[in-house]
């Protein structure tokens, strides 16, 4: 079923939230009203924009941000003319308040994320949004962690808590072609007309747009990405080119291709610290199915301890760490360090 009359399916551009992670959510106003003036001119319907983890993410664990998220939602709100204004929340992150505060900043999109097995933690979270008149989208991350029946029993719980459009969201960007569309199907099939389904990806195994194609043709009437990949890891699915072959499959985005192509090039990449690469790291996260957040934490604690970032990053897939347990990434790499440091001292030899 198309989104609306006049789209096939509805973007959400991430690059202000998600690509917090990529700038260590050093965000500024001035990065947002020209982001914002681009993509709302290039016709991206929907903007998000927030800490990288979230409304509440501003901490020690995540990393503080340089402007206070509602600063940046306000400046956001002011400047698109068209676009609606997304957040993001993590229950016990963010707090109900903070839910207020950005619906009285005039965002109007809701996104809540819980882990794929913990929707039930979203409950009041979607309750209230809907309260606040917010339109509600319910994020299952990690979802290459847990198989289609089991994801599609908890986008039940979000649907039924008030959730408007349940994300598969693959955190890690492990997910690989029918693994992307069997999950999504499992969802449509579960969810009917109570909730529509939509897939945010990452680029950790160059599959963004595949998958994200895949997604749309197992029924996904919501796509998230970012422009430029300016999101975790190798970054999410870069929305011109997922826009480009939108068009070239007859599948109406409202996007302006060209307008796209040259936002990313000239307005998204200047904010950028530097390219979000397919490099080892990434690629490994991708492997490993290793959370994307966890790329410059893994990085900063390679530096600090002396040790490989990637064997962090695949001792972290081994333990299946989830979001808010970038701590164990110190645990591991400081594990490193003295495996490394027995390893080389005389006693050893
Ligand atoms: C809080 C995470 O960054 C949400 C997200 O974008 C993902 O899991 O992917
Ligand atoms: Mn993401």
């Amino acid at each position: 079923m198309p989104y609306s009359s006049d789209l096939d399916i509805r973007v959400t551009d991430s690059s202000l939230r998600d690509g917090s992670h990529a700038k260590q959510h050093q965000f500024t106003v001035e990065h947002v009203t020209s982001m914002v003036a681009a993509l709302d001119d290039a016709g991206v319907p929907v903007i998000e924009v927030t800490h990288g983890d979230g409304l509440g993410g501003s901490s020690f664990n995540y990393g503080f941000s340089h402007t206070p998220e509602q600063e940046l939602i306000k400046a956001a709100v002011r400047t698109a003319r068209n676009a609606k204004i997304a957040f993001l929340m993590l229950p016990g992150l963010g707090i109900q308040d903070d839910i207020r505060e950005a619906a009285d900043n005039g965002a109007s999109v809701c996104r809540i994320a819980t882990h794929c097995t913990e929707a039930d933690v979203a409950v009041q979270h979607f309750g209230l949004a809907r309260e606040l008149g917010l339109e509600t989208v319910g994020f299952l991350m990690m979802s290459h962690s847990r198989p289609p029946e089991v994801l599609a029993a908890q986008a039940r719980i979000m649907a039924d808590a008030g959730c408007q459009c349940v994300y598969v969201v693959d955190s890690a960007g492990a997910l690989v072609m029918e693994q992307t569309s069997d999950r999504i199907a499992a969802l449509v099939a579960e969810l009917g007309d109570d909730a529509q389904v939509g897939f945010h990806g990452h680029e950790n195994l160059g599959l963004g747009v595949a998958n994200s194609v895949l997604a749309v043709r197992a029924g996904a009437q919501q796509i998230d990405g970012s422009t430029r990949r300016f999101g975790a890891g190798a970054g999410n699915t870069p929305v011109e080119a997922f826009a480009a072959v939108a068009e070239k499959l007859g599948v109406r985005t409202g996007i302006d291709v060209l307008k796209i192509i040259d936002a990313a090039e000239d307005v998204v990449r200047p904010v950028m610290d530097g390219e979000c690469l397919l490099d080892r790291m990434s690629l490994t996260m991708g492997y490993a199915g290793v959370y994307s957040s966890f790329l410059k934490h893994a990085d900063r604690q390679a530096a600090r301890y002396g040790v490989s970032g990637a064997e962090i990053l695949l001792e972290a897939g081994r333990r299946q760490l989830v979001g808010g347990q970038e701590d164990q990434l110190i645990e591991i790499a400081a594990g490193l360090a003295a495996r490394s440091a027995t390893a080389t001292s005389p006693a050893a030899k």
